[in-house]
Order: structure tokens, then C-alpha cells, then sequence
């Protein structure tokens, strides 16, 4: 498996805990905990040293090396920065919980307004229900003053209880309904954007961390409500305590000063930690991946790589361990001293209260008020300030996949009215050239080829020649550099792209074994055509190429679940996969068919069988062959021979066979193998 299939959970939510721990652990020490009955292999220990280079390989000096993504993101983290794109932050938050959801955003808003109003009005019940409560006379009568103030009390907490459980609701409706926007926004794009993006390993990476942002929409508008609804708290007891009178206000804002640089100072220290660390973090992962992997299973076994990989994972977990007690010590610092400080704030508060009471300038009734709506204000502000940066954080992950979407976007190949020739006599390929993003060679060089309806042409050549770069080209699914490729002499530059794709039926060479049904996976080659011929239109497909024998011995027939990695899956040989591949070729139902290396894994029978199936396709078809089985290609058409990005000869096999060449040389070394070991009477 790829690595870039490893599901990068490099940036996942377990944030922040720990710095770049260029682990000073040795690989020794690492091996104290591990299980026992596992000892360690001293012979691995002593040879492989723990060094990133010799593990993991060279990095570019550059940001888009896989493990050092991210790295600079920490320039946007200081507190200016932060400040100035919070109205940005909050507009986006905005804009998502609006397109997700309007009608639960107005409920959201009016709901956590009023929660605000109401706690505000419930502070007053309070001064009024002590001044009544404090006034001169018989306990009876200042109980009865006091009594609408006491109902106000009691309505007023009624309200908030049901209003917070109706704000639960609706942020239980919201998050969903986030995560569904944005998930979707992304996949629609990466299955709709140009195939070449994906040979962009810049594209791919920054893939990755858009799918971490994607969910980080949901918590970003979660963050930014609650901060919504702190400022309304916040305003409320503010408000009150403008009313009990007006110094105090300045004086809440002051003692909670303290407390938000503690807060803000915290999470920078974990955010730089775990911006720090990364690279490793995605190591980490991608070995627990691999660890727990059906595919690689076999192979840690056979070449006794548990140890190695346990040992590389826990040198890097420790390093993450000694990381996140340094960052906790850290945080805990800032904690002191912004509780220490606040503290002394909050004396200098409360001594103003008393000093107002003293002087009579507010009446104790109105100081009690004064006392809960400080702690209110408080409380308001310091959970506005922790989903501040918690906001921000998630902000800086939505920020890349904004990011992604929009690059994404960009690189969706434009839609074009003019539709390609239904079915094309023939395909012209003229003076091609392509090169993979950000790589050094050519993958073609000006190559020509011709291919005609009604004939086999097969490419043959060595690996890496440009076979199948040559075939995504003239099939639309890659955009030369130069040069031109025009069926029935229609550019395909100028032609709709899904038009190009409908024509063309593909045997690649890597296929996907789709964890869906047997049925599924041929008729993935059409799906539409499910519906329009019905679930036994594959049958016939299947028949073609021998993926019938395969399917009728699964227990369930058509109906087998082919997803082994699930209870009650099946899972087939790589030859019967192969099989199957071809029927989605076959039941796709393509004028022009393209088979990269169709017969790899297939046994003798099965391989002779598909190739007088391609023979008989290509009557009234164009048909394209790429294998390195050279008896296969004798009856050709025409053979063009790939090297070196080059189409270095072509003909048909008897003529090519006539003069020297690439194709002679590799056709008689494969031969010579078989007339060797026949045993000659
Ligand atoms: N996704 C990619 N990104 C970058 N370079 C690539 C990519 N795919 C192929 N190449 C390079 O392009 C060149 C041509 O590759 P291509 O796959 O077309 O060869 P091929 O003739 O089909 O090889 P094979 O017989 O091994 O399948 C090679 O040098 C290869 O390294």
C-alpha cells in the first residue's frame, strides 16, 4: 500500500500536548517497556540505530515534505495575527453554520439572546428580592415585599433550564449538519477534480489536511457560538453591574485580564508544541498504521519487523511523553501566575464594593447583586476566552481546507459543450510530451501513435518507458504539455472532459477492490447501467472473462460481500480480482478499450482466454494492449515500442521481428525461456 494511503491523522483533535522531541531517548532505553514475552531482538538493536535519516529518508528543505508540513503555520499564531483575522474567523463560522443550517442559526442566536436577557433580568430579581429581603420591619412583611422579585428568581431560572436544553438541541442538529457541508464539499471536489492533481504529491498532502479541517468546521462554529453567548452573558452582567453602579465594570474587566493572557499564553505553548512535533506525530501514526494492517500482516512476520517498528513507535512516544510534561509545567506557570494576579484583581473588586458600602454609596441589597454578577461576568468571560482560542485553533485547520477546496477548484477541468465523436474511427497522437508535476524527467517526448477501430495495438517496452503515461493521455485523463490528441481529428483540448471519459472502458493496473458486493464490483464499470438493464446485466460481463467460474463458487453468489475486511466478507486471490477488473472493463461497454497489463496475476488458461476476448472486442473497437507478455502481443495489429518516454519503433510483430531492435531482443528472451525447457523428443 501506498503511503499516501495512510489516513493522515497527523492533526487530529489530540492537540496540543507536546514539542518536537528530537527524541533524546536511546534506543535502549526505549525497550524498558516493552511486553514481556517479546524480548527484544539484539541482533535488530545493534544494527539499526535510531536515525530519522537512515529511517525515513532525506527531506527536501522544503514545506511540502511530507513530514514537515505545518511547520511554519506558526507564524499565524501570534496574538495581532489573531486579532486581526478574528472578524474573518468569525464570518466564516458565520457562513457555514448559514449554508448548513439558517433556520436552527436564527433559533441559535435568538435562543442564546434571550438566555442572556433572561439571566440579566434574574440578576436585577436578585437586588430587588435583598432590598425587600433588607428593609426595616416584621420578618413576614419584608418576605411578602420581597415575594415578585423571589417569583422573578425562580421564572427567571426556569427559562434559562429550558432554554439551555432547547440550545442542546439545536447544537446536536448543528454539528451534523456542519460536518455533512463540508465533508461533502470536499469529497464532491476530490472526485470531480483532474486526475493529474493526484500525481501532485503537494495536492495530495494538502488533501490530507483539509480532511482534518473539514471537521474542524463543526467545532469552529461550536467555539464561535459559545463565544456568542459568553459575550451575551458577559454584556448581562455587565449591564447589571452598570446599573448597581458604573466603576464596576471597569473593575470586572480588569480581574479577568489576568486569567485570559493565562489562557491564551497556555494554548499558544501547546499549539507551538504540537506544531513542533508534527513530523513525528505523523511518523507515529503511519507505523501504527502499517503495525495493524491486514497487507503488511505477512510481511512484519516473515522478515521479523515487529520489534523494529514497536521500538521506532515507542522512542517517538516517549519523546511525546517528556514533550507533554514540559508543555503541562509550562501551562501550569501561566496558571500561577494569572490566578495569582487575578486574585489580587479580584481583592481590589471586592474592596471596591465594600469601600461603595462604607460610604453608603450602594446599598448592601444592591452589593449582593453586585457580587453574582461579578462571578457571572467572570465565569462569561473566561469561557469566552478559552473557545476564543479554541475558535482560532480550529480556524487554523478550516484555513486549509478552505485552502484546499478552493486549489481544488481551481483545477477542475473546465466543462466544454462540444462532446467527443461517439465512437471514434481513430485516435492521432501527435508529437506528445508530458512531464509529472514537480519531477525532473519526461514521461513522453514528443511521441506519435495511431490507433484505428477494428484493430489490437499493443505498446510493449520496459518499465518506466511511458506506456501507461502514453495511454491516460490519449484516453483525456491526462493534459499534454504539447503536442495533440484527436479522435476523428477533434482536439481533445477543446472537448467536454466527461465526454472523453464515457468512451473509454480502462483495465488499469492497479484496480481497486471495492469493499462492496461481487455484483457491485463489475458493475462499477457502469453503475448507471444497474438501474437501466437491471442487477443480472453483469452476468454476461462476467462470463467474458471468466469471473463467473469465481463468483458462482462464493457463497452467496453475485450477492458475496467482497470486503474481506468486514465480518462475513470474502476475499479473493489476486488472479480472481483480476478477473473481475476486467469485467468492469467489458461491461463498461466502451468503443475504445485500454488493458494496462490486464493478465499479471492471471494463470495460463485464464490469460489465453482474455486475450482472445481483447481480440474479438477489437473487431469493431478500438483496443489498446500495454503487457510485457510479448507472445501475447504477436497478433497485434500494430506494436509500438516505448523507451525512454520515446516511441523507439513500430510495426507488426513480423516486422519488427525483421529488424533489430528493443522488441527482437526482449521477444527472443522471453522465448528462449520457454524453448529452453521444452524437452525435445
Ligand atoms: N504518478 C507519477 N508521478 C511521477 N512520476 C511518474 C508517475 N507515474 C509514472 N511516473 C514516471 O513516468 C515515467 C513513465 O511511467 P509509466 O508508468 O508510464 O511507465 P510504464 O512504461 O507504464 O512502466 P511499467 O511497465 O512499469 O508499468 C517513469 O519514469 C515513472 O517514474
Amino acid at each position: 500500500m501506498a503511503t499516501s494511503d495512510v489516513p493522515d491523522t497527523s492533526d487530529t483533535n489530540q492537540v496540543p500536548a507536546q514539542r518536537d522531541p528530537t527524541p533524546a531517548t536511546t534506543p535502549a532505553e526505549s525497550l524498558e517497556d516493552q511486553p514481556s514475552g517479546s524480548a527484544p531482538d539484539p541482533e535488530v538493536r545493534a544494527t539499526i540505530p535510531h536515525d530519522p535519516v537512515l529511517t525515513y529518508g532525506k527531506e527536501d528543505d522544503d514545506t511540502s515534505s511530507a513530514w514537515r508540513k505545518h511547520e511554519k503555520t506558526m507564524e499565524r499564531t501570534g496574538v495581532r495575527t489573531m486579532v486581526k483575522r478574528l472578524p474573518g474567523l468569525l464570518r466564516l463560522a458565520w457562513s457555514l453554520a448559514w449554508e448548513a443550517d439558517r433556520n436552527g442559526l436564527i433559533a441559535l442566536v435568538t435562543v442564546r439572546v434571550v438566555a442572556g436577557l433572561v439571566e440579566a433580568a434574574g440578576l436585577l430579581a436578585v437586588a430587588g428580592a435583598l432590598g425587600g429581603l433588607l428593609t426595616a420591619g416584621p420578618t413576614p412583611d419584608r418576605v411578602r415585599h420581597a415575594l415578585p422579585a423571589l417569583a422573578l428568581i425562580l421564572a427567571a431560572g426556569l427559562v434559562r433550564t429550558a432554554l439551555s436544553l432547547v440550545e442542546n438541541l439545536l447544537r446536536a442538529r448543528f454539528g451534523p449538519r456542519i460536518d455533512r457541508v463540508c465533508v461533502v464539499r470536499l469529497l464532491d471536489l476530490a472526485t470531480t477534480t483532474s486526475v493529474m492533481a493526484f500525481d501532485d504529491p503537494r495536492f495530495v498532502d494538502d488533501l490530507e489536511a483539509a480532511e482534518r479541517g473539514a471537521v474542524s468546521g463543526r467545532q469552529l462554529v461550536d467555539n464561535a457560538t459559545t463565544v456568542f453567548t459568553s459575550v451575551v452573558r458577559l454584556v448581562a452582567a455587565a449591564g447589571v453591574l452598570g446599573v448597581l453602579h458604573p466603576l464596576l465594570v471597569p473593575l470586572l474587566i480588569l480581574s479577568i485580564l489576568p486569567d485570559g493572557w493565562a489562557t491564551a499564553r497556555s494554548a499558544r505553548l501547546a499549539y507551538a508544541s504540537w506544531l513542533g512535533r508534527i513530523r513525528l506525530v505523523r511518523r507515529q501514526f503511519m507505523l501504527r498504521y502499517y503495525m495493524i494492517d491486514r497487507d503488511s500482516a505477512a510481511e512484519i512476520r516473515s522478515f521479523g519487523l515487529g520489534r523494529f517498528l514497536l521500538d521506532e513507535y515507542s522512542v517517538i512516544a516517549r519523546g511525546n511523553e517528556a514533550e507533554a510534561l514540559r508543555v503541562g509545567r509550562g501551562q501550569a506557570r501561566y496558571r500561577l501566575v494569572g490566578e495569582s494576579v487575578a486574585g489580587l484583581a479580584l481583592g481590589a473588586v471586592y474592596g471596591t464594593l465594600v469601600v461603595l458600602l462604607d460610604t453608603g454609596v450602594m446599598p448592601l441589597a444592591a452589593a449582593g447583586a453586585a457580587v453574582l454578577a461579578i462571578r457571572n461576568g467572570r465565569g462569561a468571560l473566561s469561557t469566552a476566552l478559552t473557545s476564543l482560542n479554541d475558535a482560532y485553533e480550529n480556524f487554523l485547520y478550516f484555513d486549509e481546507y478552505q485552502a484546499w477546496i478552493l486549489e481544488a477548484t481551481r483545477r477542475i477541468p473546465p466543462p466544454r459543450s462540444l462532446a467527443a465523436p461517439v465512437s471514434p474511427d481513430v485516435i492521432r497522437v501527435d508529437g506528445v510530451t508530458y512531464t509529472y508535476p514537480h519531477t525532473e524527467t519526461t514521461a513522453l517526448r514528443g511521441v506519435s501513435v495511431e490507433l484505428r477501430r477494428g484493430q489490437v495495438v499493443a505498446f510493449v517496452g520496459a518499465n518506466g518507458s511511458g506506456k501507461s503515461t502514453l495511454a491516460k493521455v490519449l484516453a483525456g485523463l491526462y493534459v499534454p504539455d504539447s503536442g495533440t490528441v484527436r479522435w476523428d481529428g477533434v482536439d481533445l483540448a477543446g472537448v467536454d472532459p466527461d465526454s472523453v471519459r464515457d468512451r473509454v472502458g480502462l483495465i488499469p493496473q492497479a484496480y481497486t477492490r471495492w469493499p462492496m458486493s461481487a455484483r457491485l464490483n463489475i458493475a462499477v464499470g457502469r453503475v448507471a447501467r444497474l438501474a437501466t438493464d437491471g442487477p443480472d446485466s453483469v452476468i454476461a460481463a462476467a462470463a467474458a472473462t471468466g469471473a463467473d467460474e469465481v463468483i458462482d463458487k462464493l457463497p452467496h453468489g453475485y450477492d458475496t460481500s467482497l470486503a474481506r475486511q468486514y465480518n462475513s466478507g470474502h476475499d479473493l486471490s489476486g488472479g480472481q480480482w483480476q478477473r473481475i477488473a476486467c469485467a468492469r472493463a467489458v461491461y463498461r461497454d466502451a468503443p475504445i478499450l485500454i488493458a494496462d497489463e490486464p493478465s499479471a496475476a492471471l494463470d495460463a488458461r485464464a490469460e489465453q482466454a482474455l486475450f482472445d476476448l481483447i481480440q474479438s472486442l477489437g473487431k469493431d473497437r478500438i483496443v489498446l494492449l500495454i503487457t510485457h507478455r510479448l507472445a501475447s502481443v504477436r497478433t497485434a495489429d500494430r506494436i509500438y515500442v516505448l523507451d525512454d518516454g520515446l516511441v523507439a519503433d513500430e510495426g507488426t510483430h513480423a516486422e519488427l521481428m525483421n529488424r533489430p531492435g528493443i522488441y527482437p531482443d526482449l521477444f527472443t528472451l522471453q522465448a528462449r525461456q520457454f524453448v529452453d525447457t521444452i524437452p525435445v523428443d
